[in-house]
């Protein structure tokens, strides 16, 4: 069963044709990975399927409703999260507050309650907390719960930014180059913790460069180069694939 299906996707800006008409498959329960070359759109992509950015044409299925036309919180409580390539944290708060910051789109409470604070949302501020400690536990972050985010190293702001997007109680996590400025030792962390969150039930979508570790991770792989998707597969089949070489070998990375 697919969690979600791109159809025909498309957007441009101005004369330049970001995303072409792609179309692939999300299968529930998998770890996916979206490669190509600087510029291919991938990254526009993810902004398409979040809210971000708004398609010229094509649909983005989530659990077979069309999510284009929605805006991002809604994408969020029906169980989208994202992290971004640049990191988007609270800087100046503590690294508790931006985890608790990802559990308030599940929170009733509005701004009356907050004048009165009943039972009901002590309580639920209560399990809020609960659940910003367990996501900072489960990336081995809880010793730096008071620290603010901004004295983190690159590696673990990374890390903080999927606790906050595990907060949201996601059935979809997008991570886009999770990998991103992380050494040797802090990649394979993070290879454990992707096959942790996929032992949840949470299915991952995932841009990156570090070809070993999509390789090693993603049972399926889709390549787009020039705004267009060039192959799709499994490893195998991806690492073989002549246009994929191509692609590669005739850009500048390696
Ligand atoms: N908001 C925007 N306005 C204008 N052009 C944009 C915008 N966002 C992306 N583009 C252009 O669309 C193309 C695809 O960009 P995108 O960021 O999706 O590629 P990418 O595959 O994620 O690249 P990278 O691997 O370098 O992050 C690029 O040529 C980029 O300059």
């Amino acid at each position: 069963m697919n969690l979600l299906s791109i159809r025909n996707l498309t957007k441009s800006f101005g004369g330049l044709m970001a995303v072409n008409d792609v179309s692939f498959d999300v299968p529930a329960g998998s770890i996916v990975g979206l490669i190509g070359p600087n510029g291919a759109g991938k990254t526009t992509v993810f902004n398409l399927i979040t809210g971000n950015y708004q398609p010229d044409r094509g649909e983005v299925l989530f659990e077979d409703r069309n999510l284009v036309g929605l805006p991002t919180h809604k994408i969020v409580e029906f169980g989208i999260a994202r992290t971004f390539q640049t990191i988007r944290l609270f800087q100046n708060l503590s690294v508790l507050e931006n985890v608790l910051a990802g559990c308030h789109c599940r929170m009733r409470a509005g701004m009356i309650a907050c004048m009165f604070w009943p039972k009901w949302q002590r309580q639920e501020e209560k399990k809020a907390l609960e659940k910003a400690l367990e996501e900072l536990k489960f990336v081995s972050l809880e010793k730096e719960a008071e620290n603010k985010a901004k004295n983190l190293s690159y590696g673990n702001q990374r890390l903080l930014e999927i606790a906050r997007a595990l907060a949201t109680d996601p059935k979809l996590l997008i991570l886009d180059e999770p990998a991103g400025g992380m050494n040797e030792q802090e990649t394979q962390a993070l290879v454990n913790l992707i096959d942790e969150i996929k032992k949840r039930g949470i299915t991952v979508l995932l841009i990156e460069h570090d070809m070993s570790l999509v390789m090693r991770i993603c049972e399926k792989i889709v390549v787009l180069e020039h705004g267009a998707k060039i192959a799709e597969g499994g490893p195998e089949e991806i690492k073989s694939n002549p246009q994929v070489i191509e692609a590669y070998l005739g850009s500048d990375e390696d």
